[in-house]
């Protein structure tokens, strides 16, 4: 089998993450006779700064082209000027966009040996593991009007917070059916109390529901979801949302596992290639160290290799390798320990087995 893999490192630590995935997926090919070609472009700051755009026309055809993309972080202080006409995220925006990638699942693990670098206590850890299906290409990220209008002198800034019924129904039915192949609970995550778009949410769930039988669904408003998500977080099964939200609610989940360097992330649409990346930022803070925790970019690739190749056996080898290198105290810097991205990389390929 032969594979076209669009390579998008980025900025700050993306090139440093995504190199080290890339080992891995190098790794993998070699023993499940999946023949693997890569091509790299530029997004983000670093697009700027060469192109003067932050997503060419030609790297999001090449993108469109490939069989899957594996994308490291934007963005940076160099280009953080709030007056600025463009920003490097409106790359990875136009990106997703572009894609027509809609579901952005992000999936948190705890893992047993790192409950010590959780700010929680691990009697509340245990048995944490739940999917964000957070919805990727809606909502105030996308809502026209957008942008800035001079009124009688003043200035008005407008972001739009609009939903279609077709951008819920496609994200809820994949939602309902990823609850029913796991413990069978959905928990749509909104804020009807206040927001149209919400309430809109909410009717089509619930109509949605009487499909799946075997799923319980219930709703929470989004601030009791963020306070249930430390309180009682291994009540939750998959948890499904509109765009911001999801946003918010993962860096949080991130705290749970330990690091947000451990969390991957897969966007999927219907017949478009994958978007796979992990979901933090470039961290300018320790850009250029080659410290960087490459977990959540290594997990993105077992992502990319279960659901854009089908091939669940290389996905499990690598998420087995990872537990394996946490379970026997391997760790870089934001989990407590000293190893290098590199090294860290290097425990993962060492217990790579098939
Ligand atoms: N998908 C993306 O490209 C993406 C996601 C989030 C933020 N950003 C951008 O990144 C820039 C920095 O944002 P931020 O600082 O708010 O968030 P961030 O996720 O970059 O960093 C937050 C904190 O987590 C740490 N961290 C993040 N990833 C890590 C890793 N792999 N290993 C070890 N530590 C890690 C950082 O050092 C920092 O202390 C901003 O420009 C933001 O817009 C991009
Ligand atoms: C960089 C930013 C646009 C992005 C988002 O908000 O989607 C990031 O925070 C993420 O979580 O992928
Ligand atoms: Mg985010």
């Amino acid at each position: 089998m032969h594979k076209h893999i669009v390579l998008l490192p980025g900025d700050g630590i993306g090139p440093e993450v995504v190199s080290a995935a890339k080992r891995i997926l190098d790794a993998v090919a070699g023993r499940l006779n999946l023949t693997l070609t890569y091509e790299e472009h530029l997004i983000g700051g670093c697009a700027m700064d060469a192109q003067g755009t932050a997503l060419s026309q030609d790297t999001l055809h090449a993108c469109q082209r490939a069989d899957a993309v594996l994308l490291g972080a934007v963005g940076g202080p160099k280009w953080d000027d709030p007056a600025a006409p463009v920003r490097p995220e409106q790359g990875l925006l136009a990106l997703r966009k572009g894609l027509g990638v809609f579901a952005n699942l992000r999936p948190v693990r705890v893992y047993p040996t790192l409950v010590d670098a959780s700010p929680l206590r691990a009697e509340k850890l245990q048995g944490v593991d739940l999917l964000v299906v957070r919805e990727l290409t809606g909502g105030l990220y996308f809502g026209q009007p957008k942008g800035r209008f001079e009124e009688n002198g003043r200035v008005r800034a407008v972001d739009t917070l609009e939903y279609w019924d077709y951008e819920i129904e496609r994200i809820l039915d994949l939602s309902f059916q990823l609850a029913q192949s796991r413990r069978g609970k959905l928990t749509l995550v909104d804020k009807a109390n206040v927001l149209e778009s919400s309430r809109l949410w909410r009717q089509i769930a619930t109509d949605m529901a009487s499909r799946y039988p075997q799923v319980t669904l219930e709703t929470v408003l989004v601030d009791t979801a963020a306070m249930r998500l430390v309180s009682q977080p291994a009540a939750f099964d998959v948890i499904v949302t509109e765009n911001m939200f999801g946003d918010i609610l993962t860096d949080e989940a991130a705290v749970l596992s330990g690091s947000m360097g451990l969390l991957p992330s897969a966007s999927l649409g219907k017949a478009t290639p994958g978007l796979y990346e992990p979901i933090h930022g470039s961290a300018p803070d320790i850009a250029g160290q080659g410290i960087a925790n490459p977990l959540g970019t290594i997990l993105s690739v077992a992502m990319m290799l279960r659901y854009s190749f089908q091939l669940e056996q290389g996905a499990r080898a690598v998420e087995q390798a990872v537990e394996r290198a946490l379970a026997e105290g391997c760790r870089t810097r934001d989990l407590g320990g000293s190893l290098t991205t590199a090294e860290m990389t290097d425990a993962v390929l060492q217990r790579l087995a098939f």
